[in-house]
């Protein structure tokens, strides 16, 4: 046992796990095997108690018997029997072809002559010897075969393999194991085990000697079970004796509860990947000992004698130099041994050869000693076959790159428009198609607030709907249109509309999509799109953020050459070159930044129209609330609720409305309100635009004093100047990143200039938070960085770029901080920040001026502030009176009525881009809060 568990891993192997595979193959763990041999072994027991009862040595002769006749065959005299095909299928012992015997022979065995077994051919009775306790002698006896003691050593190997055996086990599994083990270390291996683990000392283990050793092995763990099986009986049925329940049907019970316990299946839980391992190791296991049970190794004299000299060889045929696979005439064979297997398709004899020169000799030899002329000699061919197990392994590292390459590129790639992903759809275009009948329902109806852009695009819908109209006149339709504007103010949904509109399928992919690492690609997909687009003409192209491959060329920065891009950018341009004047392939294409684009993108012939979508006005964000407000469950007055939620939100686009919508839906329902109303707006606008409540924050009753003052002076100077903006709300509720407080100016109306009046007025309101404080304390906080933040930026543009200092005059000066060398000399940068200090100084007087002589109602609006943290429009005109301006008509029709406050969004600056965070200084409107300290840091 030692040597065979040192001879590799695979003999170890081999006598559990493939000799499960082997003989139950459906089985996944040992000691079903074990129940299903015992099974078996158990219903061949009855078979022959039945022939002979009580005589198992009878058993053993008749089976001898059975063997003789088969080599007899055909009623021919047993001493007749061609000696080598006795030899031949005895060898084959029970796992041969042959050993299926039928119950039939094994019956009349038992009228056989009982001398047969000493008249059978010589070797007979090795054949027994050497298959061991499968032997039919062994079927009824089986302690019979010697058995040979472990020696020390091989015990304490026998512990070792138990030890690593249990690691890999289900503890069930291994408690079978080691009993089994144990039982071995008790009473020895059988001594033929022995023989073979001798012969194995001496030379490597070959194919035949492994699958004699399973066979061997199995028995073992066969003659274990059925041992188990007949001292739980003696057990269970002494236990009942002992309980005096004796009785006929009791016995009968017991008798099936005995034999359905000893039959008791274990089910071993395995995940499906343990199951497939296991299933693939142990089939492969059992495909390498067990080459094939259709064919069967013989001698060449066995080969000779048996079908040689009889005639009975079709052909032969040499495999790899060292074996010969022989094909016989199967119906003189079958006629010759009607018993044989070898008549039947699949079954084959083979032997082995030394050398192709020997074997050629021999085989000559014997034919001339035949007398077979030459012309009818047996054909014989080469084949040299690689063995499917070495094959396979040597193509495994090679599947397993292609595999893990394909896999890869099947994470990689998404499926393209063609449908084609992976690493062989790299070059396809990934643009998503929506069919116009199943996946388009937008329609111009739901695009609002954008009319002169819908009526451009008018234009292409009914070019796509009747072309001939304008061939007829020798027009020749614009190829695309540039639909340009801030994020999220329709853009895609206005092409989506125009698909929808002109019933064609709409192509639909980000300019970002035609980017990859590898060169190529994106005019290989830009390519493919065009293609695919022709295919289903009429249609229309859809290229969002075109910005990220239509950058104008050479302008690639600090990064080198970029030359993917410039390449895909090149085959868009040649693509839309390439349609000619009846193909109707619409290209439209989305960017928020049309300065950037090359200028060949923009010439006539291709996107020759450009359409500019703004940010909506008053009027357009009212038709985009009633477009999304229809969605909503709400009683509220939909005209009046449209139009005071778009007084609300100046500066909104369509999507942060559709948001805010979405936003007042969902507070709605986390309280559990059957319908939206008023207030979830107003809240959902307030977080769109102020960002979350910051409730955990907990400010100390100074530092909260500090921000209600601060507030009270915004709210103040906001109530009492004539150009600022209307005030609608205080708070000091922390809000967002970093806002202590803050009071809500709304815009009357969308306002697109400011004077001087209103920018002063505007300014002195942002300085009014540390004026109050000055006014109120005893020093000064960090408070107020933000506001300087605004007021010197507001001052800044007065003075550089709106032309508002008669000391710099009609000037503009690009305000990049990034620039190396200012624009303008030293005197004027000296002039510029003395004109800058003179504004604030001057806006910071007229604040002063005014809340020295309003510092009562200051007190009162923040004491009020710090009892109820949140004042509104009411609230203010109930303490400070009635605002002594006119305010705009169409706000006062929305907020100078109860519950008559709002909140308002970043306003729109006269001019430039806003800037990037905060509300724009330069700008009319807008909130102004009270940071915190840290905005010094
Ligand atoms: N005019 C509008 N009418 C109705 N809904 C609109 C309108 N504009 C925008 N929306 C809403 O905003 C969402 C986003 O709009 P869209 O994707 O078309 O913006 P976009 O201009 O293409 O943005 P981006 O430039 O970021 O790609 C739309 O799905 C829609 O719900």
């Amino acid at each position: 046992m030692t040597t065979l568990l040192r001879r590799s891993s695979n003999l170890a192997r081999i006598s559990t796990s493939s000799l499960e595979s082997s003989l139950c193959p459906h089985s996944s763990s040992l000691p079903k095997l074990v129940s299903r041999s015992s099974r078996l072994a158990a219903s061949r027991r009855r078979t022959y108690a039945t022939d002979k009862p009580g005589d198992p040595k009878e058993s053993k002769d008749a089976e001898a018997k059975t063997s003789g006749k088969v080599v007899a065959g055909n009623g021919e005299k047993k001493g007749k029997t061609t000696p080598g095909v006795e030899r031949l299928y005895d060898n084959a012992g029970p796992m041969s072809p042959q050993s299926a015997r039928s119950q039939d022979s094994l019956q009349s065995s038992k009228h056989r002559d009982t001398d047969a077994q000493s008249k059978a051919a010589p070797g007979f009775e090795n054949l027994y010897d050497k298959t061991g306790p499968m032997s039919p002698r062994s079927y009824n006896d089986p302690d019979s075969p010697p058995m040979s003691k472990l020696t020390k050593e091989e015990q304490q190997a026998v512990d070792r393999l138990m030890r690593t055996l249990r690691k890999g086990l289900p503890v069930s599994q291994s408690e079978i194991l080691e009993e089994a083990f144990n039982d071995m270390k008790r009473t020895g291996i059988p001594m033929e085990i022995r023989e073979v683990m001798k012969k194995l000392k001496d030379k490597p283990l070959d194919l035949a000697t492994a699958a004699q050793l399973i066979r061997m092995t199995n028995n073992v763990g066969r003659r274990y079970a059925e041992k188990k099986i007949s001292e739980e009986n003696r057990n269970s049925s002494s236990s009942q004796n002992e309980n005096g329940k004796g009785s006929k049907s009791g016995d009968k019970d017991k008798k099936k509860s005995g034999e359905s316990s000893s039959f008791k299946e274990f089910t071993a839980s395995m995940d499906t990947s343990t199951f497939l391992v296991t299933a693939l190791v142990g089939y492969l296991l059992y495909r390498t000992v067990l080459p094939g049970e259709n064919s069967k190794e013989i001698t060449w004299q066995e080969f000779k004698t048996t079908f040689l000299d009889k005639g009975l060889v079709d052909k032969l045929t040499v495999l790899n130099h060292n074996r010969v696979h022989v094909d016989l005439h199967r119906e003189a064979t079958g006629r010759v041994y009607p018993e044989s297997p070898a008549q039947h398709g699949n079954f084959r004899y083979y032997f082995s050869i030394g050398s192709v020169e020997a074997f050629e000799k021999k085989l000559e030899r014997a034919q001339n000693e035949l007398g077979i002329p030459s012309s009818e000699r047996i054909p014989v061919s080469y084949v040299d076959e690689v063995p499917w197990l070495s094959g396979l392994f040597s193509f495994a590292p090679t599947l397993v790159f292609i595999g893990g390459l394909y896999w890869l590129s099947r994470r990689a790639g998404g499926a393209g428009a063609s449908g084609q992903s992976g690493i062989f759809g790299i070059g396809k275009s990934k643009a998503k198609k929506f069919n116009h009948e199943t996946d388009i329902n937008i329609r111009f109806k739901d695009v609002a607030g954008m009319d002169e852009a819908k009526a451009e695009i008018m234009e292409f819908v009914s070019f796509l709907k009747e072309p001939g109209q304008y061939q007829r006149l020798g027009a020749k339709i614009p190829r695309g249109a540039l639909l340009s504007g801030p994020p999220g103010t329709g853009k895609t949904l206005l092409a989506k509309a125009t698909a929808g509109e002109s019933q064609v399928p709409f192509f639909s992919i980000s300019g970002s999509e035609f980017v990859e690492i590898f060169v190529g690609v994106g005019a290989s997909r830009v390519r493919d799109l065009f293609q695919n687009a022709r295919k289903h003409a009429p249609c229309i192209i859809f290229i969002d953020e075109i910005d990220a491959v239509g950058k104008a060329r050479g302008k690639g920065g600090f990064s080198g050459g970029n030359d993917e891009r410039e390449g895909t950018l090149n085959q868009i341009l040649t693509e839309m070159d390439g349609f000619n004047t009846t193909e109707q392939v619409i290209v439209l294409a989305g960017t928020n930044r049309p300065d950037v684009l090359d200028k060949a993108l923009l010439r006539p012939g291709r996107f020759d129209r450009q359409i500019s979508i703004d940010k909506p006005t008053m009027d357009g964000r009212k038709q985009i609330f009633r477009v999304h407000l229809g969605k909503i469950v709400t009683s509220e007055n939909m005209d009046y609720l449209a139009g005071r939620l778009a007084a609300l939100t100046p500066g909104f686009s369509g999507a942060d409305i559709a948001n805010c919508v979405n936003e007042a839906a969902l507070i709605a329902a986390r309280t559990s309100a059957d319908r939206v109303t008023m207030t979830h707006f107003e809240q959902a606008i307030e977080r769109v635009i102020g960002g979350l409540e910051k409730k955990s924050l907990v400010l100390n009753p100074e530092e909260k004093r500090t921000v209600a003052y601060h507030e009270a002076g915004h709210a103040i100077c906001g109530w009492f100047f004539k150009y600022a903006d209307p005030l609608l709300k205080v708070s000091i509720i922390p809000r967002g990143q970093g806002a202590l407080g803050y009071a809500q100016l709304l815009p009357q109306g969308d306002v697109y200039l400011m004077n001087v009046n209103q920018l002063m007025d505007r300014m002195a309101m942002t300085l009014a938070g540390r004026v109050s404080e000055e006014l109120h304390f005893d020093t000064v906080t960090s408070g107020a960085s933000d506001d300087f933040n605004k007021v010197t930026r507001m001052a800044t543009a007065m003075v550089t770029k709106w032309g508002m200092s008669s000391k710099i005059g009609y000037l503009y000066f690009e305000g990049d901080q990034q620039q190396l060398h200012k624009p303008f000399s030293e005197e004027t940068a000296r002039n510029i920040d003395s004109e800058v200090r003179r504004i604030v100084d001057e806006a910071y007087k007229q604040c002063r001026e005014l809340l020295v002589e309003k510092k009562r109602e200051i007190g009162l609006v923040a004491e009020e502030l710090l009892s109820k943290e949140v004042l509104g429009r009411e609230d203010l005109i109930r303490i400070l009176g009635k605002r002594p301006f006119e305010d705009n008509k169409e706000f006062s029709k929305y907020f100078d009525g109860p519950g008559g406050f709002g909140m308002p969004p970043p306003p729109l600056p006269p001019s430039d881009q806003p800037p990037p965070e905060g509300n724009s200084p330069d700008a009319p409107g807008g909130a102004v809060a009270i940071r915190r300290g840290d905005d010094y840091q």
